[in-house]
């Protein structure tokens, strides 16, 4: 999904503009926590990571108060559309309820219905929580809560495995969705999917190769007894990623001395593969990398470049958001990634960007529906619409057939999305493929396949997807 800086949390950020009162209530402190992560990414349309990050992980919650509320807060945003569906049968006047009621009362639904939570907690700690800043409304809950209790039995309200609508509610899943899942990845796929994006992703790091070295880093971790194990998706060894065992790791102020120098920084194991496989065998003379972002990508590549080629690429950055493309600089700068170039433009229209310039690859990491990051990303699961993956698809394929006339003949140009839909992944490839700018590319092999499409099942990286085509003419 494309992010914009409003949708942040900006510096210095106190809280929302109607922070709940301070508690008169025995809500418990991880609910008051997970409650106000809800109700700012209500409120402000915000990601409910960077919500967490401000509002729970520099809290003086312990760390199972923090680890709860975490779980609580990604949990209730994940499902908030299922959530709504199951209050709304629980009240007689469903558009009466004020959005912050709905907001503690989604906590409370979300421990019933979906953490199983003994009848009695819930609607006592829901209520307790609704009286932490509505005193007045906590009649309400109470009467809520308690028929939804007794709903519970009930849920998914149909056979899962006869009607989508009882399996998307199964699994908190938009019905549209998850019609649109089964189609596109078959009915297995699919379940395996949802089922994983409702649970907690891995932690995985990357190792800066232009900072250290994978055994300096292993030594680091053993010195402090902290697991780490390497990486292989899709039975390739992702070069430098390993995934971090006990998450708890991260605060120990060793390992964050590590992430202050740049020496390893976090990034799914999947968005790592496919940094890895675009790089062509031998080093290109020239990089453009489309949709540079806050240079995650970008240090990735140059810290496999390292690793393949034994130095970094002469690289150049695009990306249309000016603020991403100084935050870009600063980062690449800390992590020690060289950039020769970090441009702001459109790269639906590049030749306005960079005038006749060739690059031996160019490297679209482009922006998508993010459906295969769900687990790090909840809101976007009830925000996205189905124009809107039509509408990332014109973008995608608009961006290749810019890219396609600045590719040197003989060099590569690699495509890569977040997502799991036909539409934006295989669609695109054929749409280019068989558009007049596709003329003169072919699809290159990757890792010795088509194409990189990591899936999602539980304990696994995300769902990225990347081609490569080889310009011949
Ligand atoms: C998937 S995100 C990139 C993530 C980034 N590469 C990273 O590793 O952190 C896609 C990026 O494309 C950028 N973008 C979207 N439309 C664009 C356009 N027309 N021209 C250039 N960049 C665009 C977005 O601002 C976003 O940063």
């Amino acid at each position: 999904m494309p992010d914009t800086p409003e949708k942040r949390e900006p510096k210095g950020y106190a809280g929302p503009k109607n922070p709940p009162k301070k508690p008169r209530s025995k809500a418990s402190p991880a609910r008051l926590a997970a409650l106000d992560v809800v109700r700012a990414v209500r409120e402000r349309d915000a990601f409910a990571q960077d919500v967490i990050g401000t509002r729970i992980d520099r809290s003086d919650l312990s760390s199972e108060d923090r680890a709860f509320a975490t779980k609580l807060a990604l949990g209730v945003v994940s499902a908030s559309g299922t959530l709504d569906e199951v209050i709304d049968r629980a009240l007689n006047a469903p558009d009466d309820v004020k959005p912050d009621v709905r907001d503690a009362l989604r906590v409370s639904t979300y421990e019933i219905i979906f953490l199983g939570k003994t009848p009695h907690a819930a609607v006592d700690q829901g209520v307790e929580l609704v009286r932490s800043f509505a005193v007045s409304a906590s009649g309400l809950a109470n009467a809520v809560l308690r028929k939804i209790v007794a709903l519970r039995a009930a849920f998914p309200f149909g056979d899962p495995m006869r009607d989508p609508e009882a399996l998307a509610r199964l699994h908190a899943f938009p019905l549209w969705l998850t019609r649109r899942l089964i189609a596109d990845l078959g009915p297995q796929a699919a379940l395996d999917f949802m089922r994983a994006s409702n649970e907690q992703a891995p932690l995985f790091i990357a190792v800066n190769a232009a900072k250290t070295t994978d055994e300096a880093l292993v030594a680091a971790f053993e010195k402090l007894d902290e697991g780490l194990d390497p990486v292989a998706v899709d039975n390739v060894r992702v070069p430098g990623c390993y995934r971090v065992l006990d998450t708890r790791a991260l605060l120990l102020p060793e390992v964050k001395r590590l992430f202050g120098q740049g020496k390893i920084l976090v990034s799914d194991a999947a968005s790592q593969l496919v940094a890895a496989s675009v790089l062509p065998e031998r080093k290109p003379g020239s990089l453009l990398e489309v949709g540079a972002g806050r240079a995650t990508k970008t240090i990735l590549l140059q810290s496999d470049a390292e690793r393949a080629y034994g130095s970094q690429l002469e690289l150049t950055t695009l990306d249309n958001h000016d603020f991403k493309t100084r935050l870009l600089k600063e980062r690449a700068d800390r992590y020690n990634a060289q950039v020769a170039e970090a441009l702001t433009g459109d790269a639906l229209e590049l030749d306005a960007v960079v005038g006749e310039r060739l690059f031996d690859e160019i490297f679209i990491d482009a922006p998508c529906s993010g459906l295969g990051t769900l687990r790090r990303h909840p809101e976007i699961r009830w925000r996205i619409r189905p124009a809107d993956i039509a509408e990332f698809a014109r973008v995608q394929l608009g961006m290749l057939q810019s890219a396609a006339p600045h590719v040197a003949v003989g060099g590569t140009l690699a495509y890569a999305t977040c997502t799991v839909t036909r539409e934006e992944n295989n669609g695109v490839v054929k749409a280019f493929l068989e558009s007049a700018a596709g003329a003169g590319f072919e699809l290159a092999p990757i890792n010795g396949r088509s194409c990189v499409a990591t899936r999602l099942y539980p304990g696994s990286s995300d769902a990225h997807f990347a081609v490569r085509f080889l310009r011949t003419a």
